[in-house]
């Protein structure tokens, strides 16, 4: 449960700005890669949700891979590059968009975003001590989820062949008024590929890029989009605890990427993903899902 989201917006992308610097580029999850492709809602969807862009029609997208820390030029083969983000702007028929944040983790290092803020002023506290324990060290020691978060990655052979999960929960409501709580997934069809740490470290920095290029420029890199639903008790608001892998899982449809967007400076700028841009029938449910939706941009206007 919630304890005290005392940090405003700011506070955060600032304390994001003291772990990563400061760059006039996307806080966090900086490296990034954009592409485009298309989205076919599954049937089951509209069983759970009336929103638009999960019934018949099917939607084209514009998705960003990206490494995780806040830093442009990151080696793709770092320790920082963990979790991988995968941003989904879906164009729905009607005209509006609806975006969707996720990463390669299922779950976040901290129970909401006060303490978030707290984890990466621990991060840039460590950066100039010299002494062990650091700040960070004693974080971990007393943060069990941070400490997983941080020390079990999955170190992925490519964007294209490990699972993403949306980590906050959200409500979907269908055309009888019925709800559940969700999250989502998106589990690639070609199966997850992990490189062992030896291969991780000769990968070279623009590994993750140069497969994701040479892949789509083949063959289309294909995900499934499920909500894993909650049953009654399953924590709704911390995205710290996973829900467990037993919870029902609905296909809600098929993201097929065809292609490299220009990828052009403007492009990158001028793109941007908002996590409480959603649909009616779709409904925030986890307090975090607003507060990034502050966090993001402050981000998007410093990076103009
Ligand atoms: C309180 C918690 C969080 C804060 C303060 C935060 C903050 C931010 C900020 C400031 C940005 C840069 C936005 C921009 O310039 O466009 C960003 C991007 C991103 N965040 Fe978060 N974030 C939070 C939670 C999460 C969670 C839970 C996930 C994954 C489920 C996530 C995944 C990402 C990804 C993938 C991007 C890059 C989006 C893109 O490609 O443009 N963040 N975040």
């Amino acid at each position: 449960q919630i304890k005290n989201q005392q940090a405003t917006p700011a506070q955060m992308v600032d304390a994001l700005h003291q772990a990563f610097g400061k760059h006039h580029a996307r806080a966090v999850h900086t490296k990034g890669i954009i592409l485009e492709g298309e989205f076919v809602p599954d049937p089951q969807a509209a069983t759970i949700t009336r929103a638009v862009h999960l019934q018949k029609e099917s939607s084209q997208v514009i998705v960003r891979f990206s490494d995780f820390a806040g830093v442009p030029d990151i080696a793709d083969n770092s320790g920082l590059a963990n979790p991988r983000g995968f941003a989904i702007k879906f164009k729905m028929k009607d005209g509006r968009t609806t975006d969707i944040v996720g990463h390669s983790f299922n779950g976040f290092p901290t129970p909401n975003s006060d303490q978030f803020r707290d984890l990466m002023l621990a991060v840039a506290a460590s950066g100039k001590e010299k002494s062990k324990p650091n700040t960070l060290d004693k974080y971990l020691d007393s943060h069990p989820a941070a400490k997983t978060f941080l020390t079990t990655q999955k170190i992925p052979a490519s964007f294209a062949s490990v699972a993403y999960f949306g980590v906050n929960a959200f409500k979907f409501t269908n055309a009888k008024g019925e709800s559940v709580f969700t999250r989502y997934q998106f589990i690639p069809v070609n199966g997850e590929k992990t490189l062992s740490k030896a291969a991780y470290d000769k990968a070279g920095p623009t590994y993750m890029l140069n497969d994701i290029k040479k892949r789509v420029a083949n063959s289309p890199v294909i995900f499934k989009m499920y909500a894993q639903v909650a049953e009654k008790g399953d924590v709704i608001d911390d995205p710290s605890v996973a829900w467990p892998a037993s919870r029902k899982l609905v296909l809600l449809g098929t993201i097929k990427i065809t292609k490299l967007s220009s990828n052009t400076v403007q492009e990158d700028k001028g793109l941007f993903f908002i996590p409480n841009n959603v649909p009616g029938g779709i409904t925030p449910a986890d307090p975090m899902i607003d507060i990034r939706s502050q966090a993001y941009p402050i981000s998007v206007g410093e990076r103009q």
